[in-house]
């Protein structure tokens, strides 16, 4: 886990319209993403804390970038995770330090606070920030004021905190483990990023953009593609990972699948219960099909017969093994009774389709 990172300034001032900035940098049209990023277009200009909540892995760090970005600020976003960094570093990581302040401090360093002037200071795992820490920034958000470790004078800054947690921070404060009066300065403009599960609507297009994502990162890499079937099996799980999980889940199928088409079996399979995939034959890559008639089925009327002829059940074993064997009769008539060919037009190994032969007793002649 990085404790944290620093996005430079954008040299662009912005041209396009807030709204639609945000829906370019996070994607997905359901009504409550598009409620959210009304509400961070609208909230962006101003230099007023915001607190985003969601649940781990939900995307409440791209909603601080998203919000920077459009804040028009020409400083930098300085991301910094407060469980990441130790309790007795991460004063010194915010407020920097003066030469002397601690023995070995031979040289001034300024904190992420300073470094975040002009800009956005993103503070991730609020819910983590030590008690004595939670008093310091409050103070500094009521003055404005910032004084290194060590020094003597107090700085004026000009940055906009944007804090995120995956924890109830309000149920925290009434507990009395969150400091109250901080949670209130922060909770200005509370943001709720939801769970990926409250906006399936949105997989095929976060989908897209995380295809396009891992194109760009890995030109000329074949990617796998992603049939209705599959985003079908995709949207009936409930991803308590959120898009972090999402994403590995696409990893795997970029690695197991790349240029081929990945259906509901291979997602069940060998995305969502890992295992890696037999090396599939075209044939059996188009049972994932959409519909029988693209997978080069009879049409599916012919299906609802077998099914709907009074009968109760459907013994399907013997049902699939029947068509089996009409296929193999069928193949091995055109083809003049000649096995290499059948096995050819059936892509079986020329043995296999003799081992079906004799089991079947399929006559030959
Ligand atoms: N709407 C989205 N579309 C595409 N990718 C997204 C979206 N939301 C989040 N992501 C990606 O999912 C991953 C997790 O998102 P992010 O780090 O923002 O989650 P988080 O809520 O901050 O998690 P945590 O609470 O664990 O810090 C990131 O790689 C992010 O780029």
């Amino acid at each position: 886990m990085t404790s944290h990172w620093i996005m430079p300034p954008s040299e662009q001032p912005l041209r396009e319209a807030p709204v639609a900035i945000a829906d370019r940098l996070i994607p997905g049209r359901s009504g409550v993403m598009r409620a959210m990023k009304r509400l961070i277009a609208t909230m962006a200009p101003d230099s007023a804390p915001v607190l985003i909540t969601g649940p781990s892995g939900a995307g409440k760090e791209l909603v601080a970038e998203a919000l920077h970005r459009l804040s028009g600020r020409t400083g930098e976003f300085v991301a910094v995770n407060c469980a990441a960094i130790p309790a007795e570093l991460l004063e010194g990581e915010l407020f920097g330090t003066e030469r002397g302040a601690y023995t070995g401090a031979d040289r001034a360093r300024a904190g992420l606070i300073e470094q975040a002037e002009g800009g956005t200071l993103f503070l991730d795992e609020i819910g983590d920030m030590p008690a004595s820490l939670q008093a310091k920034l409050l103070r500094v958000l009521e003055t404005r004021m910032v004084r290194r470790l060590g020094g003597s004078a107090p700085v004026q800054m000009n940055f906009r905190l944007v804090a995120a947690t995956h924890r109830n921070l309000a149920e925290m404060a009434r507990a009395g483990s969150f400091r109250e009066d901080l949670y209130y300065r922060l909770a200005v403009f509370p943001v709720e990023v939801p769970p990926l599960s409250a906006r399936l609507s949105d997989l095929p297009d976060i989908l897209e953009h995380l295809l396009d994502d891992r194109a760009m990162a890995h030109p000329g890499q074949p990617l796998p593609e992603f049939d209705a079937t599959a985003l079908r099996a995709l949207t009936a799980h409930d991803w308590p990972g959120n898009i972090r999980e999402l994403k590995t889940v696409l990893l795997r199928a970029c690695l197991l699948f790349p240029g081929k088409r990945v259906g509901a079996r291979e997602v069940r399979d060998n995305l969502m219960g890992f295992c890696c995939p037999e090396p599939a034959s075209e044939a059996e890559q188009d049972h994932c099909a959409t519909r029988p008639e693209e997978a080069g089925l009879p049409p599916i009327d012919l299906f609802h017969q077998a099914l709907g002829q009074g009968q109760t059940s459907l013994d399907l074993r013997g049902y699939l093994r029947d068509i089996e064997v009409a296929l193999i009769s069928a193949a091995l008539e055109r083809s003049g009774n000649c096995v290499s060919r059948t096995a050819d037009t059936l892509r079986l190994n020329r043995t296999t389709l003799i081992e079906k032969i004799r089991k079947y007793g399929i006559a030959t002649r």
